[in-house]
C-alpha cells in the first residue's frame, strides 16, 4: 500500500472534495494551509492552529535555510520536533521567496545564488540543494524548485522561465528520489498563456509528480485573469492528484479557485493582516483599529466561535491594537484563521451535498463591501 496517497471522495460541478493520506495525518480537501514562516505561524502556539481545523501547515525553505539553518534543524530531529507540530507540512522550495526577498539575486541553469536578506552571506539554491534542504526539514510534501516571473512579463520572459523550471522539475524529481511516505508536487508555469500553461501540463505530466501545483499566479495579476487562467490550467492537470494554488488569497479568491478545481491553497494574508487588525467575517471586513469600534460592545462576529469572538468585544480589540498589546495579533490572527477553516468546511460539506452552487451564492449575498 502507497504510503500516501490522494482519494476523490465526492464533485460537484468543477468543484472536488477529496482526502490526502500521509504517515502524518490526513489532509481534508479543499484545503487551506496556514503559513508558518519561520517555523512558527506567528502568534499561534500549535495546538491553537490545529484547534482552527488546519490538517496541514506551510514551512518555509528560504527562511529556515538561512536561519537557523537546514542541517541544524535536522540535527534537532526535524521541522515536526523542533517546531511541535506532528500533522503534515508542506514546504515550498524557496525560489519564489529568493527573489522576492534576497539581495543581489543571479539566476542562471544551474540555479539562483544570492545574499541573505539577514546577514548579508552568500547562498545557492539549485533543484538539487532546494530538495537537500526539505529532505533535512522532514516535510510531508516537497515542491519542485522552479522560478516565478514577476508580471507583467513579456511573453518570451514567460516562455524561457516556464521552460527553465520545467528543467528544474526534472532535476527535482532525479534529486528527490525514491521517498515513501513524501510526495513531490511539481509547478505549472507558463503566466497567463493558454498554450504555454499546456506545454508545462504536458512537460510535468511526462516526469510523473505526487501532486501538481498551479504556480505563476497571484503576483499582480488580480483576480478577473487570474480565475481566467483558472479557467482552463488546473483541468490540464492529472485529475487524480491534488491541484495547489500557491500563494491564494482572499476568502474571495479561495472560493473562486475551489469552484474551478483546486484542492489546496496556502496565503499569508490572514495571519498577516490579522497583525494589522484586519480581521475577515461572513459579512466582510473589519478594520478594528478604526476609532467606531472603540465602544462596541459587541464580538467580531456573533457567529463566530472562537475564542476572540465568545470572549471579547469589537471595543476591547480596537482598545489592545491601540495599545499596542501581543494579545491583539494573537486574537486576530486566530479569527481569521478559524474563519479560513469555517470557510473550507463550508465548501467541504457543499460539495458532498451537491450544493456548492447554493454555498457560493450565500457567501456574496452576505459580503457588505467596506468596512463593517
Ligand atoms: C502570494 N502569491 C504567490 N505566492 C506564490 C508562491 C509562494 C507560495 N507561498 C509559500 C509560502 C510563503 C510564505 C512563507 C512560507 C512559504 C509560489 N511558490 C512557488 N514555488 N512557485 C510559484 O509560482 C509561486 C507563486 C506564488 N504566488
Ligand atoms: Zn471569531
Amino acid at each position: 500500500m502507497a504510503q500516501t496517497s490522494f482519494e476523490l471522495t465526492a464533485r460537484d460541478g468543477r468543484a472536488r472534495r477529496g482526502v490526502i493520506r500521509t504517515p502524518r495525518g490526513e489532509i481534508r480537501t479543499p484545503a487551506f494551509m496556514p503559513v508558518g514562516t519561520a517555523a512558527t505561524v506567528k502568534g499561534m502556539m500549535p495546538e491553537s492552529v490545529a484547534a482552527t481545523g488546519a490538517d496541514i501547515l506551510l514551512g518555509n525553505t528560504y527562511h529556515l535555510m538561512l536561519r537557523p539553518g537546514a542541517e541544524r534543524v535536522a540535527r534537532l530531529g526535524g521541522l515536526h520536533k523542533f517546531m511541535n507540530w506532528e500533522k503534515p507540512i508542506l514546504t515550498d522550495s524557496g525560489g519564489f521567496q529568493v527573489m522576492s526577498l534576497a539581495e543581489l539575486r543571479k539566476l542562471t541553469e544551474e540555479g539562483v545564488s544570492f545574499r541573505s536578506h539577514i546577514d548579508g552571506s552568500k547562498h545557492m539554491l539549485t533543484p538539487e540543494r532546494s530538495m537537500e534542504i526539505q529532505k533535512l526539514l522532514g516535510s510531508d510534501i516537497v515542491m519542485a524548485f522552479d522560478e516565478c516571473p514577476a508580471l507583467p512579463a513579456d511573453r518570451d520572459r514567460i516562455t524561457q522561465s516556464m521552460r527553465l523550471s520545467m528543467r528544474w522539475a526534472a532535476r527535482s524529481r532525479e534529486a528527490f528520489g525514491d521517498r515513501p511516505g513524501h510526495m513531490l508536487f511539481g509547478i505549472q508555469q507558463g503566466g497567463l498563456e493558454e498554450d504555454l500553461r499546456g506545454e508545462s501540463a504536458e512537460a510535468l505530466k511526462a516526469i510523473g509528480f505526487d501532486g501538481y501545483a498551479v504556480g505563476g499566479l497571484a503576483v499582480g495579476e488580480g483576480q478577473e485573469a487570474m480565475f481566467s487562467c483558472l479557467d482552463y490550467a488546473p483541468d490540464m492537470l492529472p485529475e487524480d492528484k491534488p491541484r495547489y494554488l500557491m500563494g491564494v488569497g482572499k476568502p474571495d479568491d479561495i472560493v473562486g479557485a475551489v469552484k474551478r478545481g483546486i484542492d489546496m491553497m496556502d496565503c499569508v494574508l490572514p495571519s498577516r493582516s490579522g497583525r494589522t487588525g484586519q480581521a475577515w467575517t461572513r459579512r466582510g471586513q473589519v478594520n478594528i483599529k478604526n476609532a467606531r469600534h472603540a465602544d462596541d460592545p459587541r464580538p467580531l462576529d456573533e457567529n463566530c466561535t472562537c475564542p476572540a469572538c465568545r470572549g471579547y468585544s469589537r471595543a476591547y480589540l480596537h482598545h489592545v491594537f491601540r495599545a499596542g498589546e501581543m494579545i491583539s495579533g494573537m486574537l486576530l490572527t486566530w479569527h481569521n484563521l478559524h474563519y479560513y477553516q469555517e470557510l473550507m468546511q463550508g465548501m467541504r460539506s457543499a460539495i458532498e451535498a451537491g450544493d456548492f452552487a447554493g454555498f457560493e451564492a450565500d457567501f456574496h449575498a452576505k459580503r457588505a463591501e467596506g468596512d463593517i
